[in-house]
């Protein structure tokens, strides 16, 4: 039996291999995110930037992505890393495809690569997010 421990643990493991796959050159600032689905698939990713910046890919939104792109649109928990002093902060945009896929009681674990961490959900992590609901 798979515990929800070894299940973050396996997670934070994928997230920070990631930061080896970030394409970085411009912000040098790689982020690794890994995501498990509600049948147990894990879908990871990194932030990948473009030299026209604004095009740049965040690494939660290149996991959400895969996990997407695959099909998947259940998910039990995210987590998230980099090489911050404290747990990483996700940007508004990551945060708004958050809601987008994940209920609002999902885990989000945001981490580093020195252990520090911070349990939240995604409802924390937005309030009050614009929702399909709310296009009436
Ligand atoms: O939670 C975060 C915060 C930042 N970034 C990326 C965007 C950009 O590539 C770099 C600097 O902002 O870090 C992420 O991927 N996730
Ligand atoms: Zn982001």
């Amino acid at each position: 039996m798979t515990t929800n421990k070894q299940v973050t643990q396996q997670l934070i493991k994928e997230a920070t291999e990631m930061l080896e796959n970030a394409y970085v050159p411009y912000s040098k600032f790689p982020v690794g995110a890994s995501l498990i689905t509600d049948d147990g698939i894990i879908y990871s990713g990194c932030n990948i930037e473009n030299a026209s910046y604004g095009l740049s890919n965040c690494a939660e939104r290149t996991a959400i992505f895969k996990a997407v792109s695959e099909g998947k649109k259940s998910f039990k928990q995210l987590v998230v890393t980099g090489r911050t002093t404290g747990p990483i902060s996700p940007c508004g945009a990551c945060r708004q495809v958050m809601v987008e896929f994940c209920e609002p009681d999902m885990p989000v674990l945001l981490t580093n690569t020195n252990g520090d961490k911070y349990e939240t959900t995604v409802k924390e992590l937005l309030p009050g997010a614009f929702q399909s609901e709310d296009m009436v």
